[in-house]
């Protein structure tokens, strides 16, 4: 089957510093990922290890420095203008700070209605109904009452459900959603999730969810795939359920050990893994052969510090790059 998105060798570099101390960062290095139509990824990692860059990349906002994204086949930087065009119809972000993905100078007519009357998705007369029933269905209700206000004049969960209808006004076949919930009130962040679900499946659209955080992940991506990174690579990918239930790479089970318990009992016994190190790498500066080294519990001498493990399928459709595999 034809993914929607393929990522292959995928190598982000970043200029950074002034004149005299100009260097590049490498902030992916070397991404092979798939998305497939209809399905739900998510991309879980700790903050700063490129995951946003990596959202930024399949969005077509960023040019990666080397490899290729594919949308529906074709090189998204090969694309006419034409084609282009469409392609940045099909994909829709919404960005994690919902105070500044708004045009503060704008009402949320005229934020909701631009993108639809750019790409001609309805007719001009029809627009303000057409806005009215996107407010409506991302529970801004009446909608008469949100559509002359400015972003400044909105909650910031109100301002994240204008974002969500902006983004869904286009009918997009992917909807990335970077982190929606980590500026939200902790009151309103299941109400959000829930809506993007809802939407997601009401509007069979294939959703990309990033987020550090699991335990939100879990919640709202469910049956779907989940991606681990850590300092600018993929270190585990598979369905969610065996990620979560069989974590192979030691990174994933430390993220998945250090998920609250809802028993407080079983918070207290429980014994997490000794790590060799507490610091996090640099990603400007990250360390050779396998990239988790420094702190990982099961570090191989001569190996693990030396060479880079491969991303391999260890079980049907779940792929680690880990050391501890490649050795059997
Ligand atoms: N345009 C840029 N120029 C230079 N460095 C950048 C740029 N964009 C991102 N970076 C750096 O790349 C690294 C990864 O950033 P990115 O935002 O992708 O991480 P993230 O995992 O999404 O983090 P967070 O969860 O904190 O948003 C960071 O160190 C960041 O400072």
């Amino acid at each position: 089957m034809q993914p929607l998105v393929e990522l292959r060798d995928v190598i982000v570099e970043f200029k950074v510093g002034t004149y005299f101390s100009r260097r590049v960062v490498r902030v992916l290095n070397g991404i092979n990922f798939k998305i497939f139509d209809g399905e739900t990824v998510g991309v879980v990692g700790e903050s700063g290890c490129g995951k946003t860059t990596l959202a930024r990349v399949i969005a077509g906002i960023i040019k990666p420095s080397q490899g290729k994204v594919l949308f529906q086949g074709e090189d998204i930087w090969n694309l006419k203008s034409s084609e282009y065009r469409e392609f940045r119809k099909s994909v829709q972000m919404i960005h994690q700070d919902p105070y500044t993905s708004l045009n503060p100078m704008h009402t949320i007519f005229t934020i909701l209605s631009r993108p639809i009357l750019k790409y001609g998705v309805i007719d001009k007369s029809n627009v303000r109904e057409y806005v009215a029933k996107l407010l409506t269905r991302v529970g801004l209700t009446p909608p008469e009452d949100f559509m002359y206000k400015y972003p400044h004049q909105l909650s910031g969960g109100q301002r994240q459900r204008v974002a969500i209808a902006r983004a869904l006004s286009l009918r997009p076949k992917l909807l990335i959603a970077d982190e929606p919930v980590s500026m939200i009130d902790v009151s309103l962040r299941v109400d959000i999730l829930k809506l993007i679900s809802e939407l997601k499946k009401e509007f069979g659209m294939t959703l990309l969810y990033i987020t550090h955080d699991l335990a939100t992940l879990k919640y709202i991506a469910g049956t779907g795939r989940l991606a681990v990174m850590y300092l600018g690579e993929i270190v585990e990918i598979g369905s969610i359920d065996k990620v979560i239930e069989n974590p192979l790479h030691p990174y994933t089970q430390l993220l998945i050990s250090a998920l609250p318990e809802p028993d407080p009992k079983i918070t207290r016994t429980k014994q997490l893994p000794k790590l060799r190190s507490l610091d996090i790498p640099s990603i400007a500066n990250p360390p050779p052969g396998c990239r988790f080294h420094t702190r990982c519990p099961y570090y191989i001498e001569d190996t693990c510090n030396k060479v880079k493990p491969k991303l391999i399928e260890v079980e049907r459709e779940h792929y680690v790059s880990c050391h501890l595999y490649t050795r059997k």
